[in-house]
């Protein structure tokens, strides 16, 4: 059996919503066989994260020798990096292995208002690991972060696509998750601005969205799809996650993905 196989670098969420494990089910559900490269371990549930324990940079490094060496990835997703140090490796890493189809979700603070990044890791992110990225995925937040601008409606995420990707060769999907009225995300290159529109769910579990999305367009990308449809496909698949209505724990509880 051909199989494509997939990479995820990001942290564990213990509860099973976000991170590492919302990403290797979100490649499961799309059929292709999923890797992992562990940056940080966190103790989390649905009512938000306790604590963080990052691990050491040769231990990351050991962890993406032994993928690239035996198992090339057809695609690669980042989440959660923690520290500048660790985004160098990762980058150095990727360039040695040439890995492609790089998708970099920059997680940098958990809707709990945890911080998953360090302050002083941005310039990290944005020097090393974007230049390599096919597609990077901005949620409202790290979006104002990385342009500089606030941002309270779809003309500001406009402003602020245009602002981010000057600085990329790649594609920018700010998500609109946290916006009040709807949410549409705006997919923008260079050439071309495309919204993917979608109605709020009135649901309040929407614990690990963010993953879910970056995974599921790397998992496409992965299966020879092209960009604009391997989001567009994403985002209808985190869309019916979402729906699905899933209620587990106290807080903002997981989505349910389909296999
Ligand atoms: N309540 C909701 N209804 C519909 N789509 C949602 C909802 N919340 C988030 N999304 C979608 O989930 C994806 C992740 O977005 P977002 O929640 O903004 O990211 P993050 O988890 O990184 O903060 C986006 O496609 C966004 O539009
Ligand atoms: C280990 C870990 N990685 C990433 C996140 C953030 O996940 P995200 O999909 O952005 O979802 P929420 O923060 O909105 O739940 C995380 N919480 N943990």
């Amino acid at each position: 059996m051909n199989i494509k196989k997939l990479l995820t670098i990001a942290g564990s969420d213990s509860s099973g919503g976000a991170g590492i494990q919302a990403d290797i089910k979100t490649f499961s559900a799309h059929k292709v066989y999923g890797m992992s490269v562990i940056t940080a371990v966190t103790a989390q549930n649905t009512t938000g994260v306790k604590s963080v324990y990052e691990l050491p940079v040769e231990m990351i490094r050991n962890q993406m020798e032994s993928v690239f060496t035996d198992m090339p990835p057809d695609a690669i997703k980042t989440g959660m990096l923690s520290n500048p140090e660790i985004i160098e490796c990762i980058s150095e890493g990727l360039l040695r292995h040439k890995g492609s189809n790089l998708v970099v979700d920059p997680v940098m603070v958990s809707t709990s208002g945890h911080r998953l990044l360090s302050e002083d890791a941005l310039s990290a992110l944005k020097d090393h690991l974007f230049p390599l990225a096919r597609v990077i995925t901005p949620n409202i937040y790290e979006a104002e972060i990385l342009s500089g601008g606030k941002i309270s409606n779809k003309k500001d995420m406009v402003d602020a696509a245009m602002e981010i990707s000057n600085k990329l060769d790649g594609w920018v999907v700010i998500k609109g998750g946290h916006l009040k009225e709807c949410c549409d995300d705006l997919l923008y290159s260079k050439d071309e601005k495309l919204w993917l529109k979608a109605r709020k769910i009135n649901n309040k579990n929407t614990h690990g969205t963010g993953c879910t999305l970056s995974s599921a367009i790397a998992s496409n990308l992965a299966l020879g799809i092209g960009v604009k449809k391997s989001v567009f496909k994403a985002k209808r698949y985190v869309n019916s996650a979402i729906r699905e209505g899933l209620d587990l724990g106290e807080g903002r509880g997981p989505l349910l993905h389909h296999f």
